[in-house]
């Protein structure tokens, strides 16, 4: 895995986002932090709610519908639900014929990209959320006509949100969705989950959600930090005839590992139905 790097300011291209919500204003924060003006970001965003928390939190000054400042974009980043890319291609796509286009959409594939735009040189990334705290994960995936220069353009852009790996094989990217894409609502939907036994064990909720937080960054440092598989990390926790043993006992009892494997089966698969529906 390349590991990111600062980015300095320099690197950074004029960047157009095609669609204004949650990911693009995590990626937009990034590149701001890393030194990147708000003057060298353009956006376009339909949605006037969503275009003034643009403007109010990053001061950039989006646009509410296509038109030629989107043209002076290097690298032009799409940012729309995969359910409405293709019409989102439709009205954009004449300004930025010239540009790299870098589709953080889940299941849309680059041939669908290529054939909505007319344009060869087209990356994706599958970003997550953390992405708002310079803690995300990326994967990144480019087609062979993308530059190793534009190569490093991705990398740079991406790297302003956290961590970043390339993945070889684009199939891989719907995996990816499922795992870090989606991956921190499992994280939440854990968390939440842990809190509720914790609150019904008689601690309070800011107790047991402190707690919990605590536990899950703890855990991941120590398993970013241990040279240890994951599986060994775990027996260390568990004492013979303890409490650890007594819960994962009853985790496996109700199958929640299969049922964790399916359910990121389920999401895998759900992105691929997306690239099939909407990248037609
Ligand atoms: N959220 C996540 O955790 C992740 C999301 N992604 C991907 O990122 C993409 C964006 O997701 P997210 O930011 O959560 O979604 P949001 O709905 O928050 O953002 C999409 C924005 O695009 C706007 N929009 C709609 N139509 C157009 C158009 N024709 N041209 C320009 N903008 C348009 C929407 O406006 P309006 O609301 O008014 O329709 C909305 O503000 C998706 O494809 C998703 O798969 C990838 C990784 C993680
Ligand atoms: O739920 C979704 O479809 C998007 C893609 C990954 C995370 N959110």
């Amino acid at each position: 895995m390349r590991q990111n790097t600062a980015t300095p300011a320099h690197a950074l291209p004029v960047i157009a986002f095609i669609g204004g919500g949650n990911m693009a204003s995590a990626i937009i924060g990034g590149l701001i932090d890393q030194g990147q003006q708000a003057s060298q970001i353009e956006v376009l965003e339909p949605g006037a709610e969503a275009r003034e928390a643009l403007r109010s939190t990053h001061g950039v000054e989006p646009l509410p519908e296509a038109g030629a400042a989107l043209e002076r974009a290097q690298v032009v980043v799409w940012a729309v639900k995969p359910q409405v890319f293709r019409d989102a291609a439709a009205q954009a796509g004449a300004h930025v014929r010239q540009a790299l286009h870098l589709s953080v959409a889940a299941g849309i594939r680059c041939d669908s990209i290529v054939r909505w735009l007319g344009c060869e040189r087209v990356a994706r990334a599958m970003p997550n959320t953390p992405a708002l705290v310079r803690k995300g994960m990326s994967a990144l995936y480019a087609r062979p006509a993308v530059s190793a220069a534009e190569r490093q353009s991705v990398e740079a852009i991406m790297a302003c949100t956290g961590e970043f790996l390339w993945v070889e094989n684009e199939k891989q990217l719907d995996a990816v969705t499922a795992l870090s894409g989606s991956g921190p609502a499992y994280v939440f939907y854990f968390l939440e989950a842990m809190v509720r036994a914790g609150v019904g064990m008689g601690l309070s909720e800011p107790q047991a959600y402190r707690l919990a937080v605590a536990t899950f960054a703890g855990a991941a440092e120590l398993a970013r930090r241990s040279d240890e598989p994951p599986a060994v990390l775990r027996q260390r926790v568990t004492s013979k005839g303890g409490t650890t043993h007594a819960a994962l006992q009853a985790l496996e009892d109700a199958g929640v590992g299969a049922s964790f494997e399916a359910a990121m089966h389920a999401a895998e698969r759900r992105a691929h139905a997306l690239g099939d529906a909407f990248g037609a």
